[in-house]
């Protein structure tokens, strides 16, 4: 696989227990690198699951995943994880911590990096992690992740128990990060208007499967708001991801085949429309690379 893949997955699929459904199916997609890519999803959807793959903390039932064009634990090193529950050693100090990355990171450690997002948050560095709040541990498991200069920063829902100027200012940072290194992000959230000025990829997976895959000006592209006349026959040949009549008038969610009839009002849809039409209705047709050739190339 070319250097400019990040992550690949190939029918990846994760099932926990033999009897156990499964939390991740048949999900297959291509992240170029440099992207920073969103992970939306409802709870239980699947989303830590894939980043674990990802991180090469668990193994796939079946499929695979590849990671900076190797398997998930030879490209380890090159990697920053968080994981949702940020697990850190609580007997430590805030600066044993960051000297725990130096040493576990001798290579490429970046000292000035990690104490940066340390002091941002006016954290004491003698103070003991298991004295933080929340929010001061998840600052910690990112100046580690960040400290450690990956190629690939997986973080699942990193932003999630941080105050808003926390979640600004660190959100700053991890753009910078990428800006300055190409790093390549993933991040789940459930927070889909904070994604939009900051993501260029999404990855939308709903009951273990993707059902959005790819860059998100494409997505937004390939989708139209229409609104006009409700006649039974008025949106045939098109896919319908969501659509509501009210009295006479037909609004929707759609991915044209073709030219609309005259007189329908159409506008583009924002990132937060599109995730959400497609959460409301599970069962409507997925766009992936896999879903559409065309679209893949
Ligand atoms: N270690 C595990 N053992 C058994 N089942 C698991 C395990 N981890 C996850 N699952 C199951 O896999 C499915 C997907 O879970 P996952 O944590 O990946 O979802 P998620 O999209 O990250 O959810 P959330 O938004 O709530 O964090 C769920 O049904 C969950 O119960």
């Amino acid at each position: 696989m070319s250097s400019d893949t990040a992550l690949t997955a190939e029918a990846l699929g994760k099932r926990f227990r033999r009897r156990a459904g499964w939390a991740l199916r048949d999900c297959s997609f291509r992240l170029p690198a440099g992207r920073v890519c969103a992970v939306v999803g409802p709870n239980g959807a699947g989303k830590s699951t894939l980043l674990a793959l990802a991180a090469g903390l668990t193994a796939p039932t079946e499929g695979a995943v590849t990671v900076l064009g190797t398997t998930p634990s030879a490209a380890r090193p090159r990697v920053g994880y968080v994981a949702q529950d940020k697990p850190l050693h609580p007997q430590l100090t805030v600066a044993e911590t960051l000297r725990m990355g130096a040493d576990l990171n001798p290579a490429h450690w970046d000292a000035a990096g990690a104490e940066r997002v340390v002091a941002a948050g006016d954290l004491d560095p003698e103070a003991r992690v298991r004295s933080l709040s929340g929010g001061q541990r998840t600052r910690v498991a990112l100046a580690l992740a960040l400290g450690k200069r990956p190629e690939l920063l997986l973080l699942d829902e990193p932003m999630a128990d941080l105050d808003p100027l926390a979640r600004h200012e660190l959100m700053g940072t991890l753009m910078a990060q990428a800006a300055q290194y190409g790093t390549t992000i993933v991040m789940s959230s459930h927070v889909v208007a904070e994604l939009e000025d900051s993501c260029d990829h999404l990855l939308l997976v709903g009951s273990g499967r993707i059902r959005l895959a790819g860059e998100i000006d494409d997505l937004l592209a390939a989708h139209l708001r229409i609104s006009g006349a409700a006649e039974p026959a008025a949106l045939d040949g098109h896919t319908v991801v969501e659509s509501r009549v009210t009295g006479r008038q037909l609004s929707a969610l759609i991915r044209p085949a073709g030219p609309l009839p005259e007189g329908w009002r159409t506008a583009a849809p924002s990132l937060e429309e599109l995730v959400l039409a497609h959460l409301r209705n599970p069962g409507a047709p997925a766009l992936t690379p896999a879903e559409n050739q065309e679209y893949a190339a």
